[in-house]
């Protein structure tokens, strides 16, 4: 007999089996089974479960549910009664003949939140003992909070309940939650099977394990840039940032920290280093601080039994020779028992071991592959263990993940990577999130976060997290500017300044006066002098003799601007300090440059050179020379992007607002010298970009494929924020078409080009595909879009929020002549819109809205267009989701239509 006449006539049989118990277990069990076969997706799941309804109505629901559903269903409900019910209430009951080869049809899961789904009978089972363990993993790792536990843990729930509802809730949170659960269960099964079988664990090698836990979870628990404020751990203040990986030419989300050190991205399957990148601030060290942290707490890689980290930055102060041995044991943890045992471990299991290598740009030797050195015992400089590591000559099969900045990664350096995590700073939610984090008083943060939305170009900068960090630290100072809140980068960190000079005020004078620059010279001046040297050798790391050459005293210390670095103590029990982070190091050298009356304006001109191929070298003491000579040491290429840092900063401050404040401590004319030097070597080299466009092909657009350094320098336009400037430097500028894309444009970038673009004289189509624009950068485009006739923005992580402010501010949409919008995240809200305001547009000939997640509801807004529009000729929708009803309308308005020659699409699956 058919299974769905066996449900049908045996219904009040199967009622009776399932509710005679008294108890919810057979019916959720039942459930379970079928929620992992698929038959029930999560709304039948909650209809069956809605609260309050008795165990028999629960029941009748679930018959009917599953009758209607069809043949396959009911034999699959069968099958599972079968497996769930005792011998005792099955007599008399049929559960049909076939249904044993369905019962073994089981997905593989593609990830760790269908994982849970399919897995969710033996779960059930497995969680049972370890609800508690659970719990704590999962607040740990932040995803869980004592409320959500509360709710877990009520007593009215039985032990499998609780289960139930704990995995409910990890569900809910997601892939991070999910896979935060699945390696506690692991970890609880035990030490990795291979590992037992291939050895037992010595207790000299558990108890070094133990050791080098606590000590990298000891390293990891506080942040360091807190260093003044200390008390915030790093559990207080982590938001998970966004975090991509690049595939083949493409970049795909990654679905989180976990997914960092894994198989998913994998571009090369011989190598073993995985590389994080990001821009200054974007947070990859405090990542790998919140990766090491995890896993000493046994809820991240716990299939890695030894976790080593370094800092790139350390490594530079290690002046001796080392073998391997010595590297990990007198750089991370030293073994007190058991060395030769415990080394011989590690190279006998490299699949359990990571290494971690913090700011690989601000290592001091370029990366060679030159000199092989393959034996762990035998000693060599530290650059040569690390590149060895690197390309796995030395330790092949041990995974690493190294961060750092994208432009010190050489090609020959860049083959050994196996994959590429690009972090790229908060997403808005992130950036609220963070702010919130940041302060007990709801009232202030609502304040902060309000005040960050008032004021695009400030939200912009957010999206950074160092610059989030900095804002949201002088909150006090921010909410009391009013209107003359900051606008550029110099303005934020003058602002964090003020914030620390501010200490120094006696408690009668509530805030600095009007001569504070004057009064405070000499500090400035003497942090200055440190940050420039640093910057002139690469150093990052101070010691008390560096203070001594600049007379930094112990009161410049208590300032906070520069922290001390426990974990940095060397042998030599020297010890070390940093500025809190590198920006602010970067900011005093500027500061200096500026003020400092000796430095004249080949120091500026120099700075400025940065950008070239071959960038300046300081010598401070020869007032900073060029650098035009051979680079004979390469660490100036990493240097780059510091230097780029700080002549953004120099630009700022010698800018039009801060003229009166700087009069204080500099004289008039060298400060308009300065200035003028800047606004020249800003136009120089804008210059000489232009000059490097070639001349079109016969046929095509003049167009313009913006090099790395076109973008630093409308960013230090921007932070001069003088309008003649913008004018000046585009008025020579003849394309049609501006090209940057996979030019690291986020928000912040989006504002300086917004500022100067809208200058241009000609229409320009521009071209941004495969950046971070977000829904903020294209808010802080809109002030240029009027000089826009095409604007390409795929892969750029937009959404209807973006797309509707894009409309509802008034950009004139209707002379647009292209749209690319490939490749976001838009649904039926920005179609619609979209479809609205190009309507009656008489320019446009292409729109693309491919790869979306446009539904039937957006394709007939475009309908709309289709059948009101007398230009649009081309239309893009392939990889939306949008099925008969909406191609049928698609469909319909193109038997209206003259122009359309294409319409890409391709049927949902
Ligand atoms: N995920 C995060 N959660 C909370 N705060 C963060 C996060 N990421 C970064 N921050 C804040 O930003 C600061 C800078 O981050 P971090 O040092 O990790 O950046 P980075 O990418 O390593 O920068 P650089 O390349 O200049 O070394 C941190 O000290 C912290 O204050």
């Amino acid at each position: 007999m058919p299974a769905q006449q066996l449900v049908l006539r045996q219904r009040v049989e199967l009622l009776e089996a399932l509710c005679c118990s008294g108890t919810t277990e057979p019916l959720d069990s039942v459930l379970d089974l079928l929620l992992s076969w698929d038959v029930l997706i999560w709304e039948d799941y909650h209809n069956v479960q809605s609260f309050n309804k008795p165990l028999c109505s629960k029941t009748r629901d679930l018959l009917d549910l599953v009758y209607n559903k069809g043949e396959e269903a009911c034999s699959l409900l069968l099958a599972a009664l079968d497996q769930v019910l005792p011998e005792a209430q099955k007599v008399g009951l049929c559960f049909g003949k076939d249904n044993s080869k369905q019962r073994d049809i089981k997905k593989i899961p593609t990830n760790a939140t269908d994982a849970l789904l399919i897995d969710r009978p033996a779960l059930v089972k497995k969680v049972r003992d370890h609800v508690d363990g659970l719990l704590d993993a999962l607040m740990d790792a932040g995803c869980f909070t004592s409320q959500d536990c509360d709710e877990v843990l009520l007593p009215v729930y039985t032990r499998s309940q609780k289960v139930r509802k704990l995995l409910d809730q990890v569900r809910f949170r997601g892939e991070g939650a999910a896979n935060v659960l699945l390696q506690y269960l692991q970890h609880v099964d035990g030490t990795p099977q291979h590992v037992k079988a291939e050895k037992q664990l010595s207790t000299e090698f558990l108890l070094y394990q133990k050791k080098l836990c606590s000590s990298v979870d000891a390293q990891s628990h506080c942040l360091s840039t807190y260093g003044g404020t200390a008390g915030l751990s790093l559990d207080d203040i982590y938001t998970d940032s966004l975090l991509e990986v690049v595939q083949k030419d493409r970049e795909v989300p990654a679905l989180g920290l976990q997914d960092v050190v894994g198989e998913f991205g994998m571009i090369n399957k011989e190598a073993d280093t995985i590389l994080v990148s990001g821009e200054a601030g974007t947070g990859k060290s405090i990542l790998l601080q919140r990766l090491h942290l995890l896993w000493a707490r046994g809820v991240l890689l716990t299939d890695i039994l030894m976790l080593f980290p370094f800092s790139c930055r350390k490594l530079n102060a290690e002046q001796r020779i080392l073998s391997l041995k010595e590297l990990l044991f007198l750089h991370c943890c030293w073994p007190d028992r058991g060395q030769d045992e415990i080394f011989q471990f590690i190279l006998d299991h490299p699949h359990l071991v990571l290494f971690t290598f913090d700011g690989l740009d601000e290592f001091r030797q370029r990366f060679t592959d030159e000199e092989r050195h393959c034996c762990p015992t035998q000693q060599a400089p530290v650059h040569i263990l690390l590149f060895n590591l690197l390309q796995g000559t030395l330790m092949k099969g041990v995974k690493k993940v190294v961060t750092s900045r994208p432009h010190a990664l050489s090609p020959s350096l860049r083959q050994y990577f196996c994959k590429e995590v690009l972090a790229k700073g908060f997403s808005p939610m992130g950036i609220e999130y963070f702010v919130r984090k940041q302060h007990n008083d709801g009232n202030v943060a609502t304040r902060v976060v309000e005040s960050l939305k008032a004021n695009a170009a400030l939200l912009g900068l957010c999206h950074i997290p160092v610059f989030c960090w900095v804002i949201s630290k002088c909150y006090k100072e921010l909410l009391g500017c009013g209107k003359g809140s900051p606008q550029t980068v110099t303005d934020v960190y003058f602002m964090f300044v003020k914030h620390f000079l501010q200490k120094l005020v006696p408690q009668e004078h509530k805030t600095l006066g009007k001569g504070w620059l004057q009064e405070h010279l000499e500090i400035l001046r003497r942090l200055g002098q440190l940050a420039l040297e640093g910057l002139e050798t690469s150093c990052y790391l101070f010691t008390e003799s560096d203070f001594r050459k600049c007379s930094i005293t112990e009161k410049d210390l208590d300032l906070g601007f520069l922290i001390h670095c426990k974990d940095y103590s060397d042998n030599t029990d020297c010890k070390h300090f940093e500025f809190l982070h590198i920006t602010m190091q970067c900011f005093f050298a500027a500061l200096y440059i500026v003020l400092d009356n000796n430095s004249n304006c080949s120091v500026i001109r120099n700075l400025f050179k940065s950008h070239c191929k071959r960038p300046t070298v300081f010598n401070h003491k020869n007032c900073l020379v060029n650098c035009m000579k051979p680079v004979v040491n390469d660490c100036s290429v990493a240097e780059t992007p510091n230097l780029q840092i700080t002549s953004e900063f120099v630009a700022g401050l010698l800018s039009q607002r801060y003229h009166s404040l700087l009069l204080q401590s500099c004289p008039a004319v060298l400060l308009e010298k300065k200035s003028k030097q800047v606004i020249k070597c800003l136009s120089k080299g804008l210059q000489k970009h232009f000059k490097s466009i070639p001349p079109p092909v016969k046929g095509e657009e003049k167009s313009m494929h913006a090099m790395p350094g076109f973008v630093w320098l409308i960013k230090c336009i921007y932070e001069m924020q003088k309008s003649e400037i913008a004018k000046d430097a585009v008025s020579k500028l003849e394309v049609q078409h501006l090209k940057l894309i996979y030019c690291n444009i986020g928000p912040v970038e989006c504002t300086a080009l917004a500022y100067v673009l809208k200058y241009l004289r000609n229409p320009v189509g521009i071209q941004l595909d495969f950046n971070s624009v977000g829904d903020v950068g294209l808010e802080q485009l809109l002030p240029c879009l009027h000089v826009c006739r095409s604007l390409y923005l795929r892969n750029n992580n937009i959404t209807d929020e973006g797309i509707c402010k894009l409309v509802a501010k008034g950009v004139d949409c209707e002379s647009f002549e292209k749209v690319a919008l490939w490749g976001n995240k838009i649904e039926d809200k920005g179609a619609e819109a979209l479809a609205e305001s190009l309507m009656n547009s008489s320019t446009l000939v292409w729109l693309s809205l491919a790869g979306n997640n446009v539904g039937n509801t957006g394709a007939c807004a475009l309908a709309e267009l289709v059948k009101n529009n007398t230009t649009l000729t081309d239309l893009w929708l392939n990889q939306n989701h949008i099925s008969r009803d909406g191609v049928e309308h698609l469909i319909e308005a193109l038997k209206v239509n003259a122009t359309i020659k294409e319409v890409w699409y391709e049927p949902d699956y």
